[in-house]
C-alpha cells in the first residue's frame, strides 16, 4: 500500500462554503445531463452510512459548522437531523470527538499540516481533524478511526474523491502524529488572536497554565439550593463528590447530570463555582440579607444566578431576550420550586415603572472563560464579535443604571477571559456615571485560594485557580453602588 500523502483528485466537488457530504452544488444536475453521452463511468451508487460512520460525519459537520457559522457546538449538533437520529452513546461520542478537536486544535494542526499539500474543502479538513482527534487523543483504535473515516468518505459521491488522500494522511497520523502533536506546546491549542490578547494582559506563564486546563476533562460543579455547610457535606457524600465551598459540590466528571440523585427534586443545579461567585459576593456584602430585596437579573437565562437569588429569598425579576433560553429558565424554576417573575424582552428596550434594590448584569460576552466545558468558544468567536459584544456591554451598563433605586447595587459580570470584557467596561461606566462607586470585594474571605483574584476594580478568576481540584471558569465581576442622591 502506498502510504505517501498525495493530492486529492476530486470529481464533482468544490471547495469552501456550500460543500456538504450530502449535498451537491446547484448546477451539478445540468452539467451531469450535458455530459451524460460521454461519461462511460458506471453511475456512482451512494451507500447509507453505518452508525459508526454517521457518528463521525456528525462530528466533522459540527466542527466545520461551528467555525463557519460562529455558533456553539451544542446548537450546531442539535441542528443536524442525523445527530438526533443517533443513539445516546453515539451522540455522546460525536460530541466528544468534536469537543476534543477544538480542545487540541493546535496540536492536531501540527500533526496534519506536513501531511496535506493543498488545503481541502472545509468539510474534508474537518473530517481529517476529527479523525486525528480520535487517533491522537481519544484512544480510538487506529483501524477504526481510519477505516470508518475512509468508508464514510467513499459512501458519498461528493466526498469519494478524497477517500484515498484521507487514507494516506491518516495512516501517517497514526505513525508520525504522536511525535508531531507532542512537539507542540498546549498553548498552541489557543487561537493566536486570543492567546496574544491573554499574553499581553496576563503574561506568558499565566497563559501556559491556562492552556493546561484546556486539555483536561473538566469536573462538574453543582450549586445547592440550601447552601449550608451541613447540606453541602451531605450532598458531597451522597453523590461521591467533594464539598469545595459552602454551597458547591464538585464531581470528577460531567456525565449524565439529569440521572444524578437530587436533580429531579431540584436540590441543586449545574453551575461552575466561578459562575456562582457574583451572587455569593453580593450576599457577603449584604451579610446574607437578600430576603425580599427587589432584584433584576437583567440577562438571566438559563437562570443559574436567578435560582441562587431566589433561593436566598430575593424577589427576582428574570429578564432575557431569548425565548428558547427562557424555556430552560422556566424548567429550572419548576424543578427547584423556586419563584421569579420572568420577562422576555430586550434589556435595552425594556421599560418599567419599577426600580430595583439590586441589578445583576451577567452580560452577553464571548464566554471564553468557559472553555473547559465548551472548548468551541475559542473557535466560534472573532475579534469582530468581541468588539460587538463590548459595544453591547457599554450600552447595557448605563441602561441597568436607569432601573436602579438610589443607593442600589449594580453587579457586572462576564464569563470571559478577554481583558476588554472586564475592568475596562467598569472604568468606562464609572467615567460616565460618577454617581456610582465600586464596592471592594474581599474574595479570599469566601475562598482562601481567591486572594489573587482581587484586582484593582473587582475580581478576576482564572481557569488554573484551584487547579489541583480541577480549576474554575475564567470570570470577571464587580459590584457598584449608586449614590443615595438622585
Ligand atoms: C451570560 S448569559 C446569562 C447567563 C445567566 N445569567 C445564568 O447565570 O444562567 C447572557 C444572556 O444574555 C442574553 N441577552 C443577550 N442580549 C440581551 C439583551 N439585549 N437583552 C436581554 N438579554 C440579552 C442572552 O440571551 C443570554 O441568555
Amino acid at each position: 500500500m502506498n502510504d505517501r500523502p498525495h493530492k486529492p483528485r476530486p470529481r464533482n466537488t468544490s471547495s469552501g462554503k456550500g460543500f456538504s457530504p450530502h449535498g451537491r452544488k446547484r448546477g451539478d444536475d445540468k452539467r451531469r445531463d450535458d455530459n451524460r453521452g460521454n461519461d462511460r463511468r458506471p453511475a456512482f451508487i451512494e451507500r447509507p452510512l453505518s452508525s459508526a460512520q454517521m457518528t463521525r460525519q456528525c462530528a466533522a459537520s459540527a466542527v466545520r459548522n461551528v467555525k463557519q457559522d460562529g455558533l456553539p457546538l451544542e446548537t450546531v449538533l442539535s441542528a443536524l437531523p442525523e445527530y438526533n437520529d443517533l443513539d445516546p452513546r453515539d451522540r455522546a461520542f460525536a460530541r466528544l470527538i468534536a469537543a476534543t478537536t477544538f480542545r487540541r486544535a493546535g496540536q492536531i494542526k501540527a500533526a496534519l499540516k506536513p501531511l496535506i499539500r493543498k488545503a481541502p474543502p472545509a468539510f474534508i479538513q474537518a473530517v481529517l481533524e476529527t479523525a486525528a482527534a480520535q487517533i491522537l487523543f481519544l484512544g480510538t483504535p487506529a483501524h477504526a478511526a481510519v477505516g470508518e473515516t475512509v468508508e464514510l468518505l467513499k459512501a458519498k459521491k461528493a466526498t469519494a474523491g478524497f477517500a484515498n488522500m484521507a487514507n494516506a494522511v491518516l495512516r501517517k497520523v497514526v505513525t508520525d502524529g504522536p511525535r508531531l502533536a507532542g512537539a507542540e506546546a498546549p498553548r498552541a491549542n489557543i487561537p493566536g488572536w486570543i492567546r496574544g490578547a491573554w499574553e499581553r494582559s496576563y503574561g506568558r506563564p499565566a497563559v501556559r497554565k491556562i492552556s493546561l486546563q484546556l486539555i483536561k476533562d473538566p469536573p462538574l460543579d453543582l450549586t445547592l439550593k440550601d447552601e449550608t455547610k451541613a447540606n453541602t457535606d451531605k450532598w458531597a457524600e451522597t453523590l461521591g463528590g467533594k464539598a469545595i465551598s459552602p454551597g458547591t459540590v464538585r464531581l470528577p466528571n460531567i456525565g449524565n447530570v439529569a440521572a444524578l440523585e437530587g436533580y429531579s427534586t431540584g436540590e441543586w443545579w449545574a453551575q461552575d463555582i466561578a459562575a456562582s461567585l457574583p451572587v455569593r459576593f453580593l450576599s457577603d456584602h449584604l451579610e446574607g440579607k437578600l430576603q425580599d430585596k427587589a432584584v433584576l437579573d437583567l440577562c438571566a437565562a438559563p437562570g443559574g444566578k436567578t435560582l441562587q437569588l431566589a433561593a436566598m429569598g430575593a424577589k427576582v425579576t428574570a429578564l432575557d431576550k431569548s425565548e428558547t433560553r427562557l424555556e430552560r429558565l422556566h424548567e429550572n424554576l419548576e424543578r427547584t420550586q423556586l419563584k421569579a417573575n420572568v420577562v422576555c424582552a430586550d434589556a435595552l428596550e425594556w421599560e418599567t415603572q419599577d426600580r430595583f434594590d439590586i441589578i445583576l448584569l451577567d452580560a452577553p460576552c464571548t464566554a471564553t472563560g468557559t472553555f473547559r466545558r465548551h472548548p468551541d468558544v475559542l473557535y466560534n468567536r472573532t475579534p469582530k464579535t468581541l468588539s460587538q459584544l463590548v459595544r453591547l456591554q457599554d450600552k447595557l451598563l448605563p441602561k441597568a443604571a436607569t432601573l436602579l433605586k438610589p443607593g442600589g447595587l449594580l453587579v457586572f459580570a462576564t464569563c470571559s477571559l478577554q481583558p476588554e470584557e472586564g475592568e475596562p467596561r467598569v472604568i468606562r461606566f464609572l467615567g460616565e456615571r460618577p454617581d456610582f462607586r465600586p464596592i471592594s470585594i474581599v474574595a479570599s474571605k469566601r475562598i482562601e485560594a481567591l486572594k489573587d483574584a482581587e484586582i484593582g476594580l473587582g475580581v478576576r478568576t482564572f481557569p488554573y485557580f484551584q487547579s489541583e481540584n480541577g480549576g474554575m471558569d475564567g470570570f470577571y465581576m464587580a459590584i457598584l453602588q449608586a449614590s443615595l442622591e438622585k
